[in-house]
């Protein structure tokens, strides 16, 4: 094996102060857990030393730290304490969540960064806040306009309001050649749109970037080049990318025949690194407060499971006993286990029942056409509030546009709050149980809370004559929960797609699909099931503590990351991805629920 050249790591945050280090153990034992850490290497102590002098100065400030990150990735330094932010009256009932936090200085380093026009890749393990930051990117940039809002997948599209890349850059299933793609954006009047959203936008957010494949990124890049008549990486446009390659792998693209083909990661593009530059790690977890775990997950992470580790996760096989009759939301990788088990628990109840019908709305697509029926119910499948309650829907057709699908609830069933209703108590995420039925009307007279419902002289009601379910959340707050709106956007950002229910799920069961992006409280995992390596990291790391998680048959072949993964991460860096590289997938006999991400990723 060839020996690996010799480095220099210049620290220039860290917990000793600023000092070039000629080993990366060394370096590492001063900058990890030190979350404002700024650090890298270089091949010559000269380099090293002028980048010492150029990065030292007054800002070096020490800081609890919480992460591990790899020395060849540039650190944000700290800044002047962060604006906190209004929480707007007019989103009360966001799509997304908004910041009602102040952001921390790495997470305003990104933003500012942006706001000057840089393209950048921000990731971070799970709980460091790159939603969250991502929002107030999208805030930000609204305002300014020529803003394109991707994700890698639909789900994750309606998570920020936006649509999926596919469906924004035109491209179908992506099986087509860039110089097919750029002839028919030139060639056809029905692609007229598509060209002009190349050419207008000015930045192009693709979160959970880590699901895009390789030769994907380069056939976009390549096509920004050609439309926009423009020489520079990505045709010019400004790239904020999202996500973390720990978490989840590419989907894989398909060739002419429909066969897949073996993906490879976003960051193994050929133009990736000239788009986005080194990546910028956030290394403040927020989501665990206890060092302890934050420190297993980071093992689990970093693939660096020893006898330890596995001595304490295997602590975590006991069962957690709570007395509120709130139980820990079981993570399943399959829909159908979600599902069986979800349905067999409301089968156990003999209790009160009621029935909500969601409206469903079709829009138009990006050019302009109405959405078909057909089309519309493939595009609602991504929403979270639908595919929970899978067992109790009854699809009635009711008019050419309008769908009607059931949810049945009843008194003691184990539900989760799907959409962000009051900032910091009631969120996308929120479990509790349902404790009675009541009208509107009479929850007000009973002083019981409405989400979303302002106590004005004439508060909103929803439609009088029905019973809604007031729920019980963990932390005890009773609140009666009554329809929201969903909505999917077409690339345009026009509504596509629309769908009103009560923002409810039954949640004794979940899959780490629509876990993903979530803070859970109390959270069970059988590493038995059919999980692997980086849905279980995605599974575990929803958990806030430890005290509330429970994890059975532990295994360290299940929870590390993916070895390529590590070796970017890690800073080694083969020139070409080997054939011999392939990506796992999920291996289930079962149909995977990523499988469902992949299906909204190409049925667009
Ligand atoms: N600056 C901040 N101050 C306080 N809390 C924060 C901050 N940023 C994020 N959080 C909180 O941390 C938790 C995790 O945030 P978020 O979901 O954005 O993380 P993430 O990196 O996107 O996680 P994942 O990769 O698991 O989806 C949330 O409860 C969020 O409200």
């Amino acid at each position: 094996m060839p020996k690996a050249a010799r480095k220099f790591y210049a620290v220039a945050v860290g917990r000793d102060g600023p000092k070039i280090y000629t080993t990366w153990d060394e370096c590492k034992e001063k900058i990890t857990r030190y979350p404002s850490a700024l650090y890298k290497s270089f091949p010559s102590q000269k380099q090293a030393d002028e980048w010492l002098a150029s990065k030292v100065d007054s800002r070096a400030r020490s800081r609890p730290a919480s992460d591990l990150v790899p020395p060849d990735i540039t650190m944000l330094p700290p800044r002047d304490p962060p604006v906190s932010q209004e929480w707007d009256e007019e989103d009360s009932l966001p799509l997304s969540e908004p910041p009602s936090v102040s952001l921390s200085s790495e997470q305003q380093e990104v933003l500012d960064r942006v706001k000057q026009g840089r393209s950048v890749f921000f990731t971070g393990s799970a709980g460091t806040g790159k939603s969250v930051l991502l929002r107030e990117i999208i805030k930000t940039l609204q305002e300014r306009g020529g803003l394109a809002i991707t994700a890698s997948t639909g789900i994750a599209a309606v998570n920020i309001g936006g649509s999926t890349l596919h469906s924004w850059a035109g491209i179908g299933l992506g099986d087509e050649s860039w110089k097919q793609y750029a002839g028919k954006f030139f060639g056809q009047k029905k692609f007229r749109p598509v060209l002009d959203r190349w050419r207008n936008v000015r930045t192009l957010i693709i979160d959970e970037v880590s699901m895009i494949d390789g030769a994907l990124f380069d056939k976009l890049e390549n096509i920004a080049r050609e439309v926009r008549h423009n020489e520079k990486p990505f045709g010019g446009i400004q790239l904020v990318l999202s996500g973390d390659f720990c978490q989840l792998p590419p989907v894989p693209g398909r060739d002419k025949k429909g066969q897949q083909i073996t993906p490879v990661f976003a960051f193994d593009a050929k133009t990736w690194h000239a788009c986005v530059g080194s990546p910028v790690m956030l290394t403040r977890v927020f989501r665990q407060k206890d060092e302890a775990f934050v420190d297993m997950l980071n093992a689990m992470r970093f693939g660096q499971i020893d006898a330890k580790a596995v001595a304490a996760f295997s602590t975590l096989s006991r069962k957690v006993e709570y007395a509120d009759g709130i139980e820990p939301t079981e993570l399943f990788s399959t829909r159908q286990e979600v599902d069986n088990a979800n349905a067999s628990r409301l089968r156990q109840l003999n209790t009160e029942s009621h029935t909500y019908v969601a409206s469903d709305y079709a829009g138009v697509d990006s050019n302009g056409h109405p959405i078909t029926p057909m089309q519309m119910s493939r595009l609602l499948e991504r929403l979270v509030v639908q595919k929970q309650i899978h067992l109790k829907v009854r699809p009635i057709l009711i008019s050419p546009t309008v769908l009607r699908q059931a949810l049945v609830l009843q008194v003691g069933a184990q539900v989760m709050l799907v959409k962000n209703l009051v900032q910091g108590s009631l969120v996308n995420g929120s479990v509790g149980q349902v404790m009675r039925f009541s009208t509107a009307e009479d929850a007000l007279k009973e002083h019981t809370n409405i989400a979303g419902v302002d106590r004005g002289e004439r508060p909103r009601l929803p439609p009088s004559g029905f019973v809604w379910p007031i729920v019980r959340f963990i932390g005890g707050q009773e609140t009666m929960i009554i329809p929201q709106e969903f909505t999917i956007n077409n690339a345009n950002g026009e509504t596509e797609a629309r769908r009103d229910q009560v923002p409810l799920i039954l949640a004794w069961a979940l899959s780490v699909h629509k876990s993903q992006g979530q803070t859970l409280e109390r959270v069970k995992v059988d590493l038995r099931r059919t999980f692997e390596k980086g849905q279980a990291y995605v599974a575990l790391s929803r958990a806030t503590c430890l005290e509330q998680l429970q994890v059975l048959n532990f295994d360290a072949s299940k929870v590390q990351a993916h070895p390529r993964v590590l070796e970017w991460h890690f800073g080694r860096r083969p020139a070409t991805t080997s054939a011999n590289e392939v990506i796992e997938l999920f291996d289930s006999d079962e149909e995977a629920d990523s499988d469902v991400a992949m299906s909204a990723y190409y049925n667009i």
